[in-house]
């Protein structure tokens, strides 16, 4: 169970590693263990100003009793009269948007690494009636063995969306299944089209249906079919076929074993999923930690910004 008794006195800001308006994500060092966390920071006022109150807490609960390797853990959360804590274990490989932007795509082992990581998290969230719904590079963190997970969900940049109204939607759409464009809900098979956008990008190095404008992706979402580039192999190519499916009761994934046809796909033939979920598989990819903590693994834009405990301006 996550811990509410600790406070801020009991960590020593160390790094900024992300940071919005509404928020920032230090590196922090427990003081009476010496664990590296990650502790992100929200004003509540902000939050409040978007009714996100409900849907935070809510989340945060959803987040306090999930346990999985390839799920970040919340270990603490408290609160200040303007600010709320919530500390993640920290993976100092960083997020997994910002390794694919290096190495402009992945070859077919590391996308399919890491897709069955998720695979085991989604399935996860979705043995406890949970729908993830926002799986993108950004979201997916690579802990120091170089496994992947996912972070927290809810407190993530983009979920706290403005209320302009404009960003109906939260965060990037690339991602986002036909349905949910289509306001017919969403169950458990937009996680399914999600991770179909996951290896498209993990594979190409771009989203699907990627164009500048958003009122064309939205319609190329809904209606159009993707094109995969040549270099993908038939496993890939036919997995991805199926995910995309526009109607998520014909989804892959979709049927009542949810995640078993996906786990059984050829394109996953190299998982050994047993292993994987024991983290007994070895990584593709070992994430850089000579700089300390792993630093050299974010934006150097955070770097040299004050490891302090305010977040937005007036704090
Ligand atoms: O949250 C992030 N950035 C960000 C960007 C804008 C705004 C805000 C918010 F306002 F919510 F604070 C946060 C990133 C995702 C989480 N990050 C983690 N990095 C390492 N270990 C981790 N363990 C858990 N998370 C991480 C890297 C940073």
């Amino acid at each position: 169970m996550v811990d509410h008794s600790v406070s801020i006195e009991d960590f020593t800001l160390l790094s900024v590693i992300g940071k919005g308006s509404y928020g920032k994500v230090l590196l922090v060092r427990k003081n009476n263990t010496g664990e590296m966390l990650a502790m992100k920071m929200l004003r509540k006022d902000f939050i409040a100003r978007r009714n996100q109150i409900e849907h935070t807490r809510t989340e945060r609960s959803v987040l306090e009793r999930v346990n999985h390797p390839y799920i970040v853990k919340l270990k603490y959360a408290f609160q200040s009269p303007k600010k709320l804590y919530f500390v993640l274990e920290y993976c100092p490989g960083g997020e997994l948007f910002f390794h694919l932007s290096r190495a402009q795509r992945f070859d077919e082992p590391r996308a399919t690494f890491y897709a069955a990581c998720m695979v085991l998290a989604i399935e996860h969230l979705h043995s406890l009636n949970i729908v993830y719904r926002d799986l993108k590079p950004e979201n997916i963190l690579i802990d120091a063995e170089g496994y992947a997970k996912i972070t927290d969900f809810g407190l993530s940049k983009e979920n706290i969306v403005d209320n302009t109204g404009a960003q109906s939607f939260c965060g990037t759409p690339e991602y986002l299944a036909p349905e949910i464009l289509a306001k017919q809900g969403h169950g458990k098979a937009v996680d399914w089209w999600s991770l179909g956008a996951l290896i498209f990008e993990m594979l190409t190095g771009l989203p699907p249906f990627y164009t500048r404008d958003r009122e064309k992706l939205f319609n190329s979402i809904l209606h159009e079919d993707i094109n995969f580039p040549s270099y993908l192999s038939n496993n890939a190519k036919d997995l991805l076929q199926r995910l995309f499916v526009k109607d998520p009761s014909q989804r892959l994934g979709c049927g009542p074993n949810d995640s078993e046809p996906i786990k059984s796909h050829p394109f996953f033939e190299s998982i050994n999923w047993g292993a994987l979920l024991r983290k007994e598989m070895r990584p593709p990819f070992l994430p850089n930690l000579s700089n300390e903590h792993g630093l050299n693994n974010f934006e150097d834009e955070f770097k040299k910004m004050p490891a302090v405990d305010s977040v937005g301006k007036d704090s």
